[in-house]
């Protein structure tokens, strides 16, 4: 007899139906004959909330009447995926939901169709946090999501006629919203620039110069089984003078509403860098605006009417994770509302600040750690670079005695010496917090022994590590329901969906051809599924009878998609000199998916290359349908859901030490998609957890990238010596994939001919040669599929439960609300 914990449904079918229909009626003005998908779409959506709202009072009132210390996790960036079809399963109503609908003559998935998705992250950083939020509410944790509603999330990606990328504007705002409960009568001012004034008291005054409202727009976020619901509180900047009819009635219209523009411009748009910071003061301004709203909102929730509030209790109420250091103007901020504001003393202020923060850095690349200009602080935020410049001081004063390394103190400045001071946000956060985490254990070992290495010298007891995780009700259970059937059927109970490691018991399956043989069917019927999704959102003719071979992330140098697409190339140059016999080619269909941030030259550069690579050997007849290249625009999360339960092979083949952790490896080992990878982040833990023999490991370690870098590294060298490798590259050169134009892709070969910083062209012979094991391994689907399902028994730790569970027992010693 099957075990089942799912959550049961609050309402039955023909209630649901009935709510429908009163919403539509009564709320929206359609009978559900005249209605659309998109009607019933909002009304459903709004019908779930009804349900869900007596459990976000209930957790609102438990979180602050109890004494279960809350989380606020600050990200800039929360990349949410679609809420309807998470929301009706950690509700338990996803059965009630499709008969409700059916009922009223829809197709269920026409009406989830009709969800904008929320795209309001870059990449991993941003469904990090979504994922997390997800787990702290299933896990029964107190906690607010903060951030900023964007009304443009990520640019809309498409390719030109020549391949290349163009960015649209994506506007999700366009159509009624129905998650989003927008709460004026909760807002917040936030100010900025001016000046700062010393009182007779010899106390700071801040005289801003221009301030908006911080409107919180409230989403609710249902665990999964746990009854309770938590609150992402995105911010949206309105204007307090919305517009000045002396400047109008001048017909000077534009000036007329520039107050109001100003101010909406602070949530107007989403960064679509994911790695260099542009440095513009409008991310300053929209990075102040989040966090002083979130710091008086958190200030207002736990101490209800209170104007003189004990705020020495703050951190026992509320720990505050640093999502990156985007939110980190936070330190500073909560240091000038108890100096300020509450007329706290600085070593007050000091020790309740240091107690209530924490940061998580996400990244190995130095100019992905955001450094302001002191000048452009100062102009925004006078007093804040005052009190930043008394943190350094006095920061360099402890440091002092602590050691009597001069060049130590000097490199560990906050603020940086002279003429163009510059603030070094990542350390700010280390000094200025309790905890610095990394998201992987490689991660973590080398924020200590080189990003951060003199922070942890002194303070070793600050850093830790989490390593990070997904959530598995949005990444198995939603995206793969053949899968979780044939999960739950194997257990004998669906407790696993919130305990992942249970996954475990599948290990002794994988001995059962017969469950091995089913495994394999469900991975086929996905392949099968996601062929007819691209043909019909793509036109693309996939052929699911053929390896699906899935690489999908932001384009980025470091992550070496050229790696991929050069290897793809010297396979092709193999079948057109009849060095390989075609007929003895595995067919393969590669499947790409990334967006390259619109400044990166490089990375756009490189979208052209696979696209016209795809264009050329999709329509080669001496390949034969061996070799096929597709590549979806505008990878989202959705897309994610329909790829990866239909992959076969991923790719995670970064240059070791650059890749913080990834987590679309773990989202592909828990959907049995075998992986090919380096030693880099997470890879590292997967590997060890599945079994060496259950993953393809290739190239350089760490210890032998840095090697090679001091030796000098020169990668004509690799061009000369691998043939494969020259010839692949040669072909990019000689207008192959350009209509013969030679100078197309010109400077991406110069870069990986004279540069070529993460030495793509160093581990190209060993990525080559694992491929023979990888197609030997999958001309024996039994062994293949077997392999696959134990990385799935053996991945339940990649669950953003357990992560959770790390932050909770090793950074914010707090817990489920009782
Ligand atoms: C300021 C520009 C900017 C914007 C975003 C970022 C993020 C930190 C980049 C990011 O998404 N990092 C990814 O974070 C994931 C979640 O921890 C990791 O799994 C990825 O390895 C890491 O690249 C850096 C710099």
């Amino acid at each position: 007899m099957t075990e089942i914990t799912a959550p049961k449904s609050p309402v039955t079918t023909e209630e649901f139906t009935d709510r429908i229909r009163e919403q539509l009626k009564y709320a929206q003005g359609v009978t559900p004959e005249q209605a659309t998908p998109a009607d019933v779409y909002v009304a459903s959506s709004l019908v779930v909330r009804h349900y869900l709202q007596d459990a976000w009072f209930k957790t609102q009132q438990d979180m602050v009447n109890g004494n279960t210390k809350a989380v606020g996790y600050l990200s800039a960036e929360f990349l949410m995926g679609k809420q309807l079809r998470n929301a009706l399963l950690n509700a338990g109503m996803i059965d009630q939901f499709d008969a409700a609908v059916e009922g009223l003559g829809f197709k269920p998935q026409d009406v989830i169709d009709a969800e904008y998705e929320p795209a309001l992250g870059n990449g991993g950083l941003g469904r990090l946090a979504a994922c997390f939020i997800d787990s702290l509410a299933s896990l029964g944790v107190p906690a607010f999501g903060y951030g900023i509603q964007y009304r443009y999330g990520i640019f809309k990606q498409e390719f030109d006629k020549d391949g290349k990328q163009i960015e649209k504007p994506e506007y999700w705002l366009a159509n009624e919203e129905p998650w989003g409960h927008t709460d004026y009568n909760r807002s917040q001012r936030v100010n900025f620039g001016g000046k700062v004034v010393t009182r007779a008291d010899g106390s700071k005054e801040w005289q801003p110069e221009w301030s908006v409202r911080a409107v919180p727009v409230d989403y609710m976020v249902p665990g999964y089984a746990s009854g309770r619901v938590n609150t992402l509180r995105l911010w949206t900047a309105k204007s307090y003078d919305e517009f000045d009819l002396a400047t109008f009635n001048k017909s000077d219209y534009l000036n007329a509403v520039k107050p109001k523009v100003k101010a909406e411009d602070i949530s107007k748009i989403l960064y679509p860098e994911d790695s260099t910071p542009q440095g513009k003061a409008l991310r300053l301004e929209q990075q102040y605006f989040f966090v002083s709203a979130s710091i008086h909102d958190a200030i207002r929730v736990f101490y209800p009417g209170q104007d003189k509030p004990d705020l020495t209790t703050f951190p026992d109420k509320i720990t505050f994770q640093l999502n990156d250091t985007h939110p980190v103007i936070g330190i500073p901020e909560l240091m000038r509302v108890l100096i300020d504001e509450y007329g706290y003393d600085w070593n007050t202020a000091w020790d309740i600040t240091t107690r209530t923060f924490n940061y998580t850095c996400h990244t190995l690349l130095p100019e992905a750690l955001e450094v302001w200009p002191a000048k452009l602080i100062g102009e925004l935020l006078p007093r804040h670079l005052e009190i930043i410049k008394a943190i350094n001081t006095n920061f360099l004063a402890e440091l002092a005695t602590k050691t009597r390394d001069k060049a130590k103190i000097d490199r560990m400045r906050i603020v940086t010496e002279g003429e163009n001071p510059q603030v070094r946000m990542a350390y700010l956060a280390t000094a200025g917090g309790s905890h610095v985490n990394g998201v992987a254990e490689l991660h973590s070992e080398l924020l200590k022994d080189v990003t951060l290495r003199d922070f942890s010298d002194i303070y070793p007891d600050k850093f830790t590590n989490v390593t990070n995780g997904v959530t598995p009700r949005r990444f198995i259970r939603l995206a793969n329901p053949r899968l979780s059937a044939l999960i739950t059927e194997g257990l004998g109970t669906d407790r696993w969906l919130s305990d992942l490691e249970l996954l475990k018991g599948l290990e002794p399956l994988a001995k059962d051809d017969e469950f091995v043989k089913k495994f394999a069917a469900v991975k086929q019927a996905n392949k099968e599924d996601f062929a007819a999704y691209a043909k019909r959102e793509y036109g693309f003719e996939l052929d699911p009878n053929t390896m699906f071979n899935t690489m999908v992330k932001r384009l980025h140098e470091y992550k070496r998609q050229s790696l991929k697409i050069l290897a793809l190339i010297a396979k092709y140059a193999d079948i057109k000199s009849g060095k390989v016999n075609v007929d003895d080619v595995l067919p393969r269909t590669v499947i790409f998916g990334a967006k390259a941030a619109p400044g990166y030259y490089l990375a756009k550069m490189t979208i052209q290359l696979i696209n016209n690579v795809a264009r050329v050997v999709n329509n080669d007849p001496d390949v034969k349908g061996k070799l096929n290249v597709y590549f979806p625009w505008n990878y989202n999360v959705r897309l994610a859901q329909h790829l990866i339960p239909a992959t076969d092979l991923d790719e995670q083949i970064s240059q070791a030490g650059k890749e913080a952790s990834g987590t679309g490896n773990m989202k592909f080992a828990l959907n049995g998609a075998m992986t090919v990878g380096t030693l880099d982040g997470a890879n590292v833990e997967i590997r060890e957890r599945v079994g060496a023999e259950n993953f393809f490991l290739f190239g350089m370690t760490v210890d032998e990238v840095d090697k090679l870098y001091e030796e000098g590294y020169s990668p004509a060298k690799y061009y000369e010596a691998d043939p494969r490798l020259k010839a692949a590259i040669d072909m990019v050169s000689d207008g192959t994939f350009s209509n013969g134009d030679r100078n197309t892709y010109a400077p991406l070969v110069a870069d990986w001919l004279t540069k070529d910083w993460f030495m793509t062209l160093a581990d190209f012979t060993a990525y080559t040669e694992i491929q023979s094991d990888i197609e030997a391994l999958y001309r024996q689907p039994l062994e293949w599929n077997r392999k696959a399902l134990l990385n799935v028994a053996n991945s339940g730790y990649f669950s953003s439960d357990r992560s959770i569970t790390d932050y909770l027992t090793r950074i914010w010693h707090t817990g489920p609300l009782a």
